[in-house]
């Protein structure tokens, strides 16, 4: 286990099950029949070749598409059949493989519209259009700046999101995502782009916000190493099949994966 202040005790319930999830895109099965249950507090990975589902899978546990059949559980509850932002303000946050910013508007803009949605959807205020009180204001400008402090882009904060780098990028779509107060975080390729430098401290990074914020991580990464070093379990799609699910060091080792994805290497 990879984990330095939850001990294995802590980690046990269940806060997200998937049961024979199956997804169809015409005579293609994207997702096929795939079960797991995600553990409170685990960093779970989910790897395997380009086209095995990975994305797919995200999009059902996020509402962007609904399942052809099977079920998905959030504390015990289906929730396969909500609206994205009914389970964003469920606790279920996201970032995106090509990543979704607000380009024109700058960094603190950003997370504050995450924000403000947060507090629209969950205040009385809000339910009924009513612009927030300026302590709320105070309060939800508070928050995001301490974001953007805790993803590194305190000093950024006027910058427009189309002029960071990739990696500053997907840290200001992480700091977006944690506007919502999520318990589940789901990170997708949270590496692509970044340097070497970067990609090193990714797991470190990773795994402070787990600690920090009580997360559930689910991430989908190509960057083996970063993976199997951060990981408390990992799931292994092909074909829209989960052929193999464990600790890193088992998924490293199992005949499968190797043929289907990780080489000899
Ligand atoms: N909206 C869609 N319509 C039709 N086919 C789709 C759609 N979305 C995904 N697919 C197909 O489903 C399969 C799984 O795609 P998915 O993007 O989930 O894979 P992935 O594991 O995330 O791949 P990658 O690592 O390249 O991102 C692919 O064959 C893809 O072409």
């Amino acid at each position: 286990m990879n984990q330095e202040s939850f001990t294995t005790s802590q980690l046990g319930l269940p806060i997200l099950e998937v049961k024979n999830l199956t997804r169809r895109f015409g005579g293609l099965v994207a997702v096929n029949d795939v079960s797991f249950t995600i553990t409170q507090f685990e960093i779970f990975g989910l790897i395997g070749p380009n086209g095995a589902g990975k994305t797919t899978l995200f999009n059902l546990m996020t509402g962007f598409i609904t399942p052809s059949s099977g079920q998905l559980l959030y504390h015990g509850a289906d929730f396969s059949q909500l609206h994205p932002h009914q389970i964003a303000s469920l606790g279920i946050g996201r970032t995106f493989q090509n990543i979704r910013l607000f380009a024109e508007l700058s960094a603190l803009e950003n997370v504050r519209i995450a924000r403000d949605c947060r507090i629209k959807t969950n205040t009385f205020k809000g339910i009924f259009g009513l612009p927030p009180a300026p302590r709320e204001e105070q309060k939800s400008k508070q928050k995001a700046l301490e974001l953007l402090e805790l993803v590194g882009l305190g000093e950024r904060l006027d910058e427009k999101a189309k002029n960071f780098s990739y990696g500053d990028q997907r840290r200001l779509e992480i700091a977006r995502a944690l506007a919502l107060e999520p318990q589940i975080l789901l990170l997708d390729e949270p590496a692509a782009g970044m340097n070497p430098n970067e990609k090193q401290q990714l797991s470190k990074f990773i795994r402070n916000l787990r600690d920090k914020f009580h997360l559930t991580i689910i991430l989908i990464e190509h960057h083996v190493p970063l993976v199997m070093g951060l990981c408390d379990r990992i799931a292994v799609l092909d074909f829209g099949q989960l052929i193999a699910l464990g600790e890193p060091s088992v998924v490293r080792s199992n005949q499968a994966v190797i043929e289907a994805y990780l080489g000899n290497d």
